[in-house]
């Protein structure tokens, strides 16, 4: 299989086809102890739980012993660790990205905290005909609400003067569509998700080729209910994002985004206390290959948005560099434990070497 021009390269590495495990990284030579073997800094999506979005820096993920932070930014919903942090979040986000965290924020906050997000273990998991069937089920209204939206833009560019093939019913139609939407209960982890994902896209459209190399999942929603808070989040985007956005809402890039998230997603976690506290997750494409290992030899680390990985120790020409998925408590499991652990958050069955040695 040919590799995606899209992914890393490295005097120290290479990444190549396994017949087991997709594909993995190959020291290109000998590496020794401690070596920063890659230094990744491309989130592309992230959320960061609504519980922790007082504590935890929304630009470094910094986190102060579960103190509130010093900057607080109620109309976008997070805090920050410092001016700096707040002002590179800015830029990083742009003026556009500014006013959809502000519209997802406003939204939130007019409504109850939901459990949409909240989804029940041990439910099957929707195939693709389901999956289907649910984003085409929703494309009518979505339609309708896109209009909705461009009779507003249109009404602006003219000054407040509405003349859209003078159709006043077919513009009541479409309000109606929109509103219809706002009513349906609203997912806010999920909602961030998607917009972190959009964000990227728009702003760093040059990038997108690489989400795309990552490893996917066709069925990477959790159950039925899961799916349906991702069809009910796209129609709630459609309806307050701003417009420059709107192209990029679409089923397609929701569904893409979730697909690559399944499989290559890291935990954000506290740096100390073994990472006890999880305050959410991230999708960094270049981060993404290395393979788990029960018996790693490269460590990672995170410092602010930025995974380093290291050789965990001398590493010889050839050998595949692994990484660990379990966190602290979980490498302390049985052979069998950790094979059901990484079933079930992973959905693989694990073919690293001190797994399948007898
Ligand atoms: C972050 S990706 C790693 C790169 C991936 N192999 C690829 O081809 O892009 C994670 C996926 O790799 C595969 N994988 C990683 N470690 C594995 C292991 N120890 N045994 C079997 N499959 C593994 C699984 O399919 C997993 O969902």
């Amino acid at each position: 299989m040919a590799l995606s021009t899209s992914i890393p390269t490295s005097p120290l590495f290479e990444i190549r086809q396994t017949a087991h495990s997709g594909r993995a990284v190959f020291a290109a030579q000998d590496i020794p102890a401690d070596t920063l073997i890659w230094r990744c800094d491309d989130l592309a999506l992230s959320v960061l739980i609504r519980d922790y979005r007082r504590e935890v820096c929304g630009e470094c993920f910094g986190y102060e012993h579960g103190r509130d932070l010093r900057i607080r930014e109620a109309s976008v919903g997070f805090a920050f660790c410092s001016m700096g942090c707040w002002t590179l979040w800015k830029q990083r986000a742009g003026e556009v990205g500014v006013q959809a965290w502000t519209a997802v924020e406003t939204l939130v906050r007019t409504r109850s905290k939901e459990d949409a997000d909240m989804a029940d273990v041990g439910l099957p998991r929707p195939g693709m005909g389901e999956i289907r069937e649910a984003w085409e089920g929703v494309e009518v209204q979505a339609a309708l609400i896109r209009i909705a939206r461009e009779v507003e833009r249109d009404a602006k560019a003219m000054n407040g003067v509405v003349q859209i093939g003078g159709s006043v019913m077919a513009t009541k139609q479409h309000r109606r569509a929109l509103q219809k939407a706002l009513m349906q209960p609203i997912s806010p982890e999920i909602m961030s998700f998607c917009l972190s994902g959009i964000l990227w896209k728009h702003n760093n459209p040059q990038h997108w080729s690489r989400l795309l190399a990552l490893a996917d999942d066709d069925m990477p929603y959790l159950d039925s209910d899961n799916l349906i808070a991702f069809t009910s989040t796209y129609l709630h985007l459609l309806s307050i994002l701003p417009l420059p956005l709107l192209p990029l809402v679409t089923p397609k890039t929701l569904f893409l985004l979730s697909s690559r998230d399944a499989h290559n997603a890291f935990g954000i976690r506290s740096l100390e206390d073994d990472g006890s506290e999880y305050f959410g997750y991230g999708c960094w494409p270049d981060a993404s290959y290395f393979n788990h290992s029960c018996g790693p030899n490269v460590e990672k680390s995170r410092d602010g948005r930025v995974w380093c990985f290291r050789a965990g120790r001398d590493i010889r020409k050839g050998e595949e560099l692994c990484i660990t998925y379990l966190s602290g408590q979980e490498r302390k499991l049985s052979r069998e434990q950790r094979m059901n652990m990484l079933k079930e958050n992973w959905g693989f069955d694990c073919a690293c070497l001190r797994c399948v040695e007898p």
